[in-house]
């Protein structure tokens, strides 16, 4: 079986797989400059919080590689423009901020054009490296959690496709399976974009890792009937005191695991934490086209003219949250 390259840096573009596309389709795009990079992480074609910063530095990186100008002067005014592009992207994932601002920094401090284009491209490839190498690790601390015999609740997909790497959440349960426990997933279809059922499910079977598709609305029914050991999630941002911002769905899976005395945990590299804020209200969510609640697999399932609110995410209060699987190791709530 291939491995999965949801993120690959070409030299002059990007090539990314089309996680709209999937499962049915496995289309990868080139993407030729930063308009591209940014259209692709606002419309999901790359998405999960490592992966848009990776794609945001490696965007970045290609952004200022076709700048013209040899004045470094003229160069910072330009790469503005560009760094400001693919922070407007999506609002809510730590990591996309995290690119940018190293990205700033390096510009921010290279003597002249040509070095500056070169230590960018160098940044970017540092940022995916480091991302790969903390999913690795993530899941190998993860996978220690889990028993054999436990069957675990995921939502969202956090696998390879969202990371770059080995997966946060999916990772650690990838391991476990690889490492022979004998393991059940319940994977949450994920509303309104369906990242469970389209990404979660298809990456699970590459893996053969038994599973099952439930809706979001069933998750409550198997925790009360002792039916699940462990809930573990990806995150988006997490703030100084461990709220944590994850797709939307996340806080009520939460709360139903904190009710039924299931422990809940967050698999998330460094680069999602978020020193700057110390409560989850600072986390901006992300508010997205009505169309994605009206509509499901791009046909119309609800009235024509109707209100609708789409958060992407929400906000799980850190009580609620049993540990955090990390790179460096499991920290309590
Ligand atoms: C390892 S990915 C963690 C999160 O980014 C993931 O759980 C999630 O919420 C993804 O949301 P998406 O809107 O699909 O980018």
């Amino acid at each position: 079986m291939s491995s999965i390259k949801p993120v690959e840096w070409l030299g002059d573009r990007l090539m990314i797989i089309d996680q709209t596309r999937l499962p049915q389709h496995e289309i990868y795009l080139e993407l030729a400059d930063v308009h591209q990079v940014a259209e692709a992480i606002k419309s999901l074609k790359v998405r999960g919080a490592p992966s848009i910063g990776v794609a945001a530095a490696y965007g970045i990186a290609l952004g200022a590689q076709q700048i013209e100008t040899q004045d470094l002067e003229e160069f910072r005014k330009a790469y503005k423009n560009v760094s400001a592009e693919i922070a407007a992207t999506r609002p809510t994932a730590r990591n996309l901020f995290m690119a940018v601002e190293r990205m700033d920094d390096i510009v921010g401090r290279a003597p002249d054009v040509i070095s500056a284009k070169d230590r960018l491209a160098a940044e970017a490839e540092k940022i995916h490296d480091a991302e790969i190498e903390s999913t690795r690790l993530i899941a190998q601390n993860g996978a220690a959690l889990i028993r054999d015999g436990d069957t675990i609740l995921t939502h969202c997909n956090t696998g390879p496709l969202a990371t770059t790497g080995s997966g946060t959440a999916l990772g650690v349960i990838i391991e476990a399976f690889r490492q022979g426990k004998k393991i059940e997933v319940l994977a949450t279809e994920t509303r309104p974009l369906c990242q469970g059922a389209r990404l979660t499910a298809w990456e699970l079977r590459r893996e053969h890792v038994p599973f099952r598709l439930i809706t979001d609305s069933m998750a409550g029914h198997f925790m009360k009937g002792a039916r699940v050991d462990m809930v573990v999630v990806g995150a988006d941002r997490i703030a100084r005191n461990g709220d944590t911002a994850n797709k939307i769905g996340t806080y009520s899976i939460a709360v139903l695991a904190h009710e039924n005395g299931i422990p809940f945990y967050i698999a998330a590299p460094s680069t999602t934490f978020d020193q700057r804020i110390a409560t989850g209200d600072e986390i901006v969510i992300e508010e997205r086209s009505p169309d994605e609640v009206t509509h499901l697999y791009g046909k119309r399932t609800a009235p024509e003219g109707i209100e609708v609110c789409n958060p992407a995410f929400d906000v799980t209060p850190a009580n609620y949250i049993t540990g955090f699987i990390t790179e460096n190791g499991i920290l309590k709530s």
